[in-house]
């Protein structure tokens, strides 16, 4: 049997609304949840197999989108987040009793400062933008997943009609590579 991709996925996509207005995510507490306030739609939603990303149990893939940090509010029990590894380029504030990541911001000069990294199915609402792609496919290699079952996962991504890449998609490597382009005034 194929590995669950992860929910949002495994069955097909579900495409998103028009005009979404948005929603509130929440950790997996039972009590006293944090509670994320997202004003609008998540952009370039994707498949991160990288091993920093928040995936549900039995996941091999986070769903991981972005939106302007305008845009996101912590709106209940911000006293129970934690910022998880603070020398990493996305600092991932988690749920210290259930470990769910609200949100992930970059403070550092970065082509993606100013948008927040979050994860809509922690959302009751319906209407997010579905997955775009699947990135760092390969990392889930570097957490012990079988390198010979990788035709099958890169199969599952394609059947539904996900294109896979190693690293970014190409729009978003091209607006790292012209950050790094301009720091070192080439452009
Ligand atoms: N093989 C590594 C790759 C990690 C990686 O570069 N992850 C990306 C994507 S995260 C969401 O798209 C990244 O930007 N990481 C910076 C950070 O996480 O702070 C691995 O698997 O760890
Ligand atoms: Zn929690
Ligand atoms: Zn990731």
């Amino acid at each position: 049997m194929a590995p669950s991709l992860h929910p949002l996925i495994d069955n097909g996509l579900t495409k998103g609304a028009e005009n979404f207005p948005g929603g509130k995510l929440y950790c997996h507490c039972a009590d006293r949840k944090v509670e994320v306030t997202l004003k609008g739609n998540v952009l370039h939603n994707h498949a991160c197999g990288c091993s920093q990303c928040w995936k549900p149990a039995g996941a091999l893939f986070a769903v991981i989108g972005v939106i302007p940090v305008d845009n996101v509010s912590v709106t209940a029990n911000q006293d129970k987040l934690t910022v998880l590894d603070k020398n990493a380029t996305i600092l991932r504030h988690a749920c210290k009793q259930c470990g769910v990541h609200l949100y992930g911001r970059i403070e550092k000069e970065h082509a993606f400062k100013g948008l927040d990294f979050v994860h809509v199915e922690l959302s009751n609402e319906k209407g997010w933008q579905e997955p775009q792609f699947a990135a760092f496919v390969s990392s889930v290699i570097e957490q012990g997943f079988p390198p010979d079952k990788m035709d099958e996962v890169r199969s599952k991504f394609k059947s539904v009609g996900l294109e896979t890449y190693d690293a970014l998609s190409p729009p978003l490597m091209d607006a790292l590579a012209t950050f790094t382009a301009k720091r070192l005034q080439k452009l």
